[in-house]
């Protein structure tokens, strides 16, 4: 039987509080019971054995009800940043922002409303930029010494990695749905990445499939990959299977978005650039010390459409029309020739390619609809047969599922309560 219940308390940070921040948010709060008694077998070393006084039997029993607690998990909001402030509970080290205020938060950021419009509530405080990073270097400083802390971060800029390499190196845990901390320079990957442990970002590629977790386990297997071959946009995905049942290219990008498939952004989708920070993710995990340069991308839209020249609400509004025609002849000339277009990655020892591709329309990648991914790993046991994942690849419901699994992924870094 259980022994009394413990608990790991993990304080976290939330950085973006977007689509996938919201979400993730919610799923904390809604499956608190769930984890609060996670029926999960925890080795407690006995006690040494003293000399049996009262028979075998007696003492083999005792040592085994000793040597298993049950244990459950507290995820402590303590902060949620957006890009201008931090909303920041009075006392990180003892409480966290409640429950309501949570809920409340998602529902005044979806409104529109500044997370200062939660101050009335009591029990927070609100630091506008640039103090605000401030204040979370000061509680990754303080937590990350005493009871831990998880840096999450759900935004999808390039400033966090200063924030998150600092946080790493004072013993804090990083959890990643953004890609760009993991695509910058490669001494920069290298430092946040150098305590292996405390890192997670299942999330940054196929959203909540577990693409990351197989190809680390093949690495520790000592077992080599040799390539690895996908489908890894799901808004690409959507659009070229959408394209093939006749509808617009402009329409379909702009349902992708208002699905959540897309980046804030949808030329990060459009111009391959995310799905080759995937494979520069995967690239770099398989050991290769390479960055964006030494990726091949193929972009769908010329650069006089690049946010350079117009913003993204030019550009859904005006912007992608002006492709619907060369996406529909290539979509045409290759159902001529039984083939359908889909996004293609290939990663191998001689480099990274992403770009379109006409594929046989009953081939794996073919057959596939909506927003699934598709991912073969091959290596010397998955050589014949590749390792295939498919499933919905993106999404903020899926991708902050898979933030909230990486994060009780760390439980074990923590301390019981
Ligand atoms: N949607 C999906 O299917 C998937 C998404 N992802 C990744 O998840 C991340 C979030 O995506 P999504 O939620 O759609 O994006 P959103 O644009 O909806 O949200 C981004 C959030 O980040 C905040 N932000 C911007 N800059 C900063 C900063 N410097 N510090 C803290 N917060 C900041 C924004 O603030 P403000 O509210 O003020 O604008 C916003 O709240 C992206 O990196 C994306 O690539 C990964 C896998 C799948
Ligand atoms: N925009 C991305 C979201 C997940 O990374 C995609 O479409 O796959």
């Amino acid at each position: 039987m259980p022994q009394a219940q413990a608990r790991s308390v993990l304080p976290v940070v939330l950085l973006g509080c977007g689509g996938v921040g919201r979400h993730l948010l919610r799923h904390i709060v809604s499956c608190r019971p769930l984890h609060a008694n996670q029926v999960r077998p925890r080795f407690i070393a006995p006690p040494p054995l003293s000399p049996p006084r009262f028979g075998g039997a007696l003492v083999t029993r005792t040592v085994h009800a000793n040597r298993f607690r049950w244990q459950g998990v507290a995820i402590r909001v303590v902060g949620v940043a957006d890009s201008s402030s931090l909303l920041v509970a009075d006392d990180v080290r003892t409480s966290g922002l409640d429950d309501a205020l949570l809920t409340d938060l998602c529902a005044a950021k979806s409104a529109g409303s500044p997370l200062s419009s939660l101050l009335s509530r009591g029990h927070c405080q609100v630091f506008n930029k640039p103090e605000a990073m401030g204040k979370v270097i000061d509680a990754a400083t303080m937590l990350g010494r005493t009871t831990g802390l998880v840096l999450v971060d759900c935004s999808a800029t390039n400033d966090t990695v200063a924030l998150l390499t600092d946080a790493v190196s004072h013993g804090c845990c990083v959890v990643l749905a953004n890609k760009k901390p993991l695509t910058c320079a490669y001494e920069d990957y290298e430092k946040l990445t150098s305590h292996f442990r405390q890192i997670r970002f299942e999330s940054t590629v196929g959203a909540g499939l577990p693409v990351i977790a197989s190809v680390t386990r093949i690495i520790a297997s000592g077992d080599p990959i040799s390539r690895i071959v996908g489908s890894l946009s799901g808004t690409l995905g959507y659009v070229m299977s959408e394209l093939e049942d006749g509808k617009r290219f402009s329409e379909v990008v702009k349902t992708a978005k208002s699905l959540g498939y897309t980046e804030p952004d949808p030329r990060d989708d459009l111009s391959g650039m995310d799905v080759a920070r995937k494979a520069l993710i995967l690239a770099r995990l398989l050991g290769q010390q390479i960055s964006m340069e030494n990726i091949n991308v193929e972009s769908l839209y010329p650069s006089e459409l690049g946010s350079e020249v117009m913003s993204t609400t030019d550009f859904l509004e005006s912007g992608l029309a002006q492709l619907d025609e060369r996406i529909e002849e290539r979509v045409k000339a290759a159902s001529l020739r039984g083939n359908v277009l889909r996004y293609v990655c290939v990663i191998s020892d001689t480099g990274c390619q992403v770009g379109l591709q006409e594929v046989p329309k009953d081939s794996a990648l073919g057959r596939l609809r909506g927003s699934d991914n598709v991912v073969e790993i091959y290596s010397r046991c998955y050589e014949s047969s590749p390792l295939v994942i498919q499933g919905a690849g993106a999404g903020n419901d899926t991708t902050a599922a898979g933030v909230l699994a990486d994060i009780i992924d760390l439980q074990d870094l923590f301390r019981l309560a």
